[in-house]
């Protein structure tokens, strides 16, 4: 890979505006038979989503996945959602009993929309069993698997029946991934996006890194039908984490799903914690994201997303640490 950049590098570039009004703009996007309000879903993480927030954004037309750390909740989760008539998105692992659940959910006739495979190194033999096991037994979800950060990766989790992929090892805000192991997109994560939708024949999810809503349409510029996102989403009211008063100004807790905070125990640990500054109201936030993805499409010079994906850009400059700090 020659050429490498990350988000802060590129610029795109403006084209003729054939709107009025930013309002006529068309955020939505379809991922797996359902439409969705905006191409961006919350991290699948303990601190950025609850069963509460799941239910808000589904009942509020946006995409959810559920973390997979409290695995006895889920399958009363899926029941609750499909009574609600919500769609229902869950995440797994790769371990033994993983199996078995999925097992449970084809036994009880319980096919949840989406399914997420959530590892750290989803380019493995681990991972492409467990795809195959979902498809066989719950022909009908969605699955979603990674996270991975090559072209290769995504064709063979493509090959063994994956509906979508997730791109991205190591740009996540509270990951040392790239510091600890010396492995990952971070960095270039929006350069591997790009190297891996060319490769795609179905969606992708890029995942980590995003830093401010512009990046949102860079993602979808280099090949994203769809963008997850943690730090963006950690901190408002709702959000699950422990919420702190230092010197008069509320923050809330920010943690990875490989620190020590998420695991209890400091073994393979490749997630931080940190606190971000209290933010408001979740709403206020995809609101925001909606107007600024609005302002995107415009100056692409469309009235839909997809203009977006042809617009021109230039590299500006290159910086490896995206911002962040290992501790
Ligand atoms: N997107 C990213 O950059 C990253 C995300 N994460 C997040 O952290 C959470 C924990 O991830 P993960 O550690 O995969 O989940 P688990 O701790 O549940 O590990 C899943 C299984 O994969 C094995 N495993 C994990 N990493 C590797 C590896 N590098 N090589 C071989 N086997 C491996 C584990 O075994 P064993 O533990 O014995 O090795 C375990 O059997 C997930 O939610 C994941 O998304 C974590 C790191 C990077
Ligand atoms: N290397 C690690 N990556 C992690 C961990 N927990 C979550 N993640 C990934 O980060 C993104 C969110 O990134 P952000 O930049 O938007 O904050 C999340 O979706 C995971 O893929 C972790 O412990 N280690």
């Amino acid at each position: 890979m020659d050429n490498v950049f990350d988000y802060e590098d590129i610029q795109l570039i403006p084209a003729k505006c054939i709107v009025n009004s930013r309002s006529e703009c068309d955020t939505s996007v379809t991922l797996g038979g359902h439409t969705f309000k905006l191409p961006v879903v919350p991290a699948n993480m303990q601190t950025i989503i609850d069963e509460s927030i799941a239910i808000y954004l589904a009942e509020n037309g946006y995409f959810y996945i559920m973390h997979r750390f409290q695995p006895e909740k889920r399958i009363s989760f899926i029941q609750d959602m499909k009574l609600r008539g919500l769609i229902s998105s869950i995440s797994v692992g790769v371990q033994s009993e993983e199996y078995e659940f999925v097992q449970q959910l084809a036994n009880e006739n319980l096919s949840p929309d989406y399914i997420t495979i959530d590892i750290a190194h989803g380019h493995s033999e681990a991972v492409i069993k467990m795809i195959k096991h979902i498809k066989q037994l719950l022909p009908n979800s969605f699955v979603i698997a990674g996270n991975v950060g090559t072209p290769e990766a995504v064709r063979e989790l493509e090959n063994a029946g994956a509906d979508a992929t997730k791109v991205g090892i190591g740009p996540g805000k509270v990951c040392i991934t790239k510091i600890k192991t010396g492995f990952g997109t971070g960095g270039w994560q929006l350069a591997a996006l790009r190297w891996c939708a060319k490769a795609a024949s179905k969606p992708i999810i890029a995942d980590g890194g995003i830093r401010t809503n512009g990046d949102i349409a860079k993602s979808v510029r280099f090949g994203a039908s769809m963008v997850m996102i943690g730090s963006l989403f950690a901190g408002h009211e709702e959000s699950p984490g422990e919420t702190i008063e230092v010197n008069g100004k509320l923050y809330k807790e920010y943690f990875g799903s490989a620190s020590e905070f998420q695991k209890g125990e400091k073994k393979n640990v490749e997630g931080k914690k940190m606190h971000v500054e209290h933010k408001g109201a979740l709403q206020d936030t995809l609101t925001e994201m909606e107007q600024d993805l609005q302002s995107s499409i415009s100056y692409a010079g469309g009235k839909k997303l997809d203009a977006i994906r042809n617009v021109d850009y230039v590299v500006v400059k290159n910086s490896i640490f995206n911002g962040d700090k290992v501790y």
